[in-house]
């Protein structure tokens, strides 16, 4: 019997521009649609680090004044949910499978009071140079190294709570469809006055967000997929040790020895961690975008079960 599956795919994974993107989403829909033609109902959700920071800056500078962070993680959801949905349409259709593919723009409600918007770790935008960091730094911006790829602009990352389009993916994927959903990790929003939902200026991590969504569509794996084959542990050292397959337990261990990058490895391996801990049987997989296929078949990527 096929299983439910939730993909979440890294922003830095698709690529800086619009033409990596799209490749990127072409290695992304064969994957997908292999999991489909396998019988396996998929969920697809996705990143937009780089894409929510160059959408914003390109706006502010345009305009002249702060454009809304929700503002421009719904247009991150828009353009890259447009990508794959083509990409995952036209590979169904050349395999012979009709399966209608819907994005949608999806609100995820986060807690007013979440430390998080104290303390801002996500980082989004393109990298910068020490020099240019600094430049920012000046300007107001806080800057934070991002696991040794460079400098970038860091904002609040509440955890998700609730994700406000709920039935809406429940009612697409029992019928049939291929969803895309909590882009972005989803439109940042809380509750405000009898039924009013206020944008708030953060960026949710796909990881957390996909981790909710993966446990609401009762999924049996949350696939991780981004631009390591596996995660390690002294990464970036001459001793880097990658990880095959790991218990909670273990993962949650080197999590308390800071093996994993705030920001970039360590939400991933969170989200995993907490996903396989919240029912019997399930199983997450973290690894390289183009190395999906292979991963579901245990032959590689990190596996936490
Ligand atoms: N312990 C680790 N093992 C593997 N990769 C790590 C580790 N710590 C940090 N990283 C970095 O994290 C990156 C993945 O995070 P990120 O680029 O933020 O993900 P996304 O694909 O979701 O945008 C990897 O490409 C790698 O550079
Ligand atoms: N929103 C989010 O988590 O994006 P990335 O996957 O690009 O970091």
């Amino acid at each position: 019997m096929g299983k439910k599956i939730v993909i979440a795919l890294g922003g830095n994974a698709l690529g800086k521009n619009l033409a990596e993107q799209y490749a990127a989403a072409r290695i992304t829909a064969k994957t997908i649609v292999d999991l489909i033609e396998a019988g396996n109902d998929v969920v697809v959700s996705h990143g937009n680090g780089p894409q929510v920071g160059f959408i914003n800056s390109a706006i502010s500078q345009f305009t002249g004044e702060p454009f809304p962070m929700t503002m421009s993680g719904a247009m991150s959801q828009a353009y890259i949910g447009y990508d794959l949905q083509n990409v995952l349409r036209e590979e169904l259709l050349d395999r012979g499978i009709k399966r209608p593919v819907a994005t949608i723009v999806t609100q995820v409600v986060v807690d007013s009071a979440d430390p998080a918007f104290q303390h801002p770790t996500k980082p989004i935008g393109r990298f910068m140079t020490a020099e240019e960091a600094e430049v920012a730094r000046a300007k107001g911006e806080t800057v934070m190294e991002d696991a040794g790829r460079g400098y970038r602009v860091v904002v609040p990352s509440p955890k998700p709570v609730e994700i406000v389009e709920i039935d809406s993916i429940h009612t697409l994927v029992d019928s049939g469809h291929i969803v895309i959903a909590c882009g972005g990790g989803g439109i940042p929003v809380v509750k405000s006055g009898k039924n009013h939902l206020k944008g708030v200026n953060a960026v949710i991590d796909k990881d957390f967000a996909s981790c909710t969504l993966a446990q609401q569509m009762n999924a049996d794996c949350l696939i991780i997929l981004t631009a390591v084959e596996k995660v390690a542990i002294h990464f970036g050292k001459e001793n880097q040790t990658n990880l095959d397959t790991i218990t909670p337990e273990q993962a949650a261990e080197y999590i308390s020895q800071g093996e994993f990058a705030p920001g970039s490895m360590l939400p991933k391996v969170e989200a995993a961690v907490q996903f396989v801990r919240s029912k019997e049987g399930r199983y997450s997989i973290i690894t390289l975008l183009e190395k999906a296929k292979e991963a579901i078949q245990g032959k590689t990527g990190t596996i936490i079960r």
